[in-house]
């Protein structure tokens, strides 16, 4: 058993003749247990990454670990459920179970798949050609889940439910994934929606890991400033700042005291997020707190 989930080192991943980065040094640690939000612009690199932690890409430059071992050897202990969500369409339901069991002799527990079909109120008998979208992303879940994965990676895993569904299975997963230890990388583009449930967060932009680290450490890392026009804002590292009026607002990662006069808060996932997304010239961030602690 090891302690990371995922390490990347100078992870690069390029495509196509003209050798396009689509992933271009990257390096963080995702310790084992965490679940951690996965996000970015379109185009940033978040289902490459995933792709290459499941080990159906490998790397053009640099290196992946998956629980201590090759994402190719982790295989087993680890589901994958890729954005387009391929299932044979001409099984049922029941039958795409039975083969999840059958190629996980050893892992598969039908309890949680059972109850999240259930909870969708969809027919065993059901073949999957003729389900919706959102019906197919369940079975997805369903058989991902069976597997009792160590590390699961989901790619845009709620994209297509309807909120109540979404409510429903975000708290399946999350319920499983705390009773089991299983780490979970999840990518998605709402913000709020990772909120509440993922304790990490890995941002991508330009295929370039922008901050990663422990979700509370990077938002103490950041502090929202609002102040005077023309107050200056040095010695602090700025992400973002705008003037509106006479006011300044920013989000600074202070490297001292914010001075008197100035309102600070402590800013949200979303404001964090957002303000990256908004610089994507604003420094990265890595904090990996866990290892230098043991350090
Ligand atoms: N098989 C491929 N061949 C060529 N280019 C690819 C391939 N897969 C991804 N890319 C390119 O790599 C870059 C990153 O793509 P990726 O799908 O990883 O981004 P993403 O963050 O998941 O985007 P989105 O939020 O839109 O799903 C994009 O520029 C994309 O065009």
């Amino acid at each position: 058993m090891t302690d990371t989930a995922i390490e990347a080192a100078a992870l690069g991943r390029s495509f196509g003749r003209r050798r396009r980065q689509a992933l271009e040094g990257c390096s963080f640690r995702l310790p084992a247990g965490r679940v951690c939000a996965l996000t970015g612009p379109n185009g940033a690199g978040k289902s490459t990454l995933l792709a290459l932690a499941a080990g159906l890409l490998r790397p053009t430059e640099g290196s992946i670990a998956v629980l201590g071992r090759t994402p190719a050897a982790a295989r087993e202990r680890l589901a994958y459920v890729a954005q387009n969500k391929p299932l044979h369409p001409q099984l049922t339901i029941a039958g795409t179970l039975r083969l999840g069991r059958d190629l996980n002799p050893r892992r598969w527990d039908a309890r949680v798949p059972e109850r999240i079909i259930a909870e969708g109120d969809l027919d065993p008998g059901a073949r999957i050609r003729s389900l919706s979208g959102g019906q197919r992303t369940r079975v997805a879940l369903a058989l991902a889940l069976g597997k009792r994965p160590e590390l699961l990676l989901l790619d845009e895993p709620m994209a297509d439910l309807d909120p109540l569904a979404r409510h429903q299975l975000m708290a399946t997963l999350m319920a499983d994934a705390a009773d089991h230890g299983t780490t979970v990388v999840m990518s998605s583009h709402v913000v709020a929606e990772l909120e509440g449930s993922c304790d990490h967060l890995l941002l991508l932009g330009g295929g370039r890991v922008r901050l990663a680290g422990p979700l509370d450490d990077l938002l103490a890392a950041h502090t929202l400033v609002t102040g005077r026009s023309g107050d200056t804002l040095e010695p602090h590292t700025v992400v973002e700042s705008r003037t509106t009026g006479r006011q300044l607002t920013a989000l600074v990662r202070p490297a001292g005291p914010l001075g008197e006069g100035r309102r600070t808060d402590r800013p949200s996932l979303e404001e964090l997020v957002l303000a990256h997304l908004r610089s994507p010239e604003a420094p990265p961030l890595v904090l990996d707190t866990e290892q230098e602690a043991a350090a």
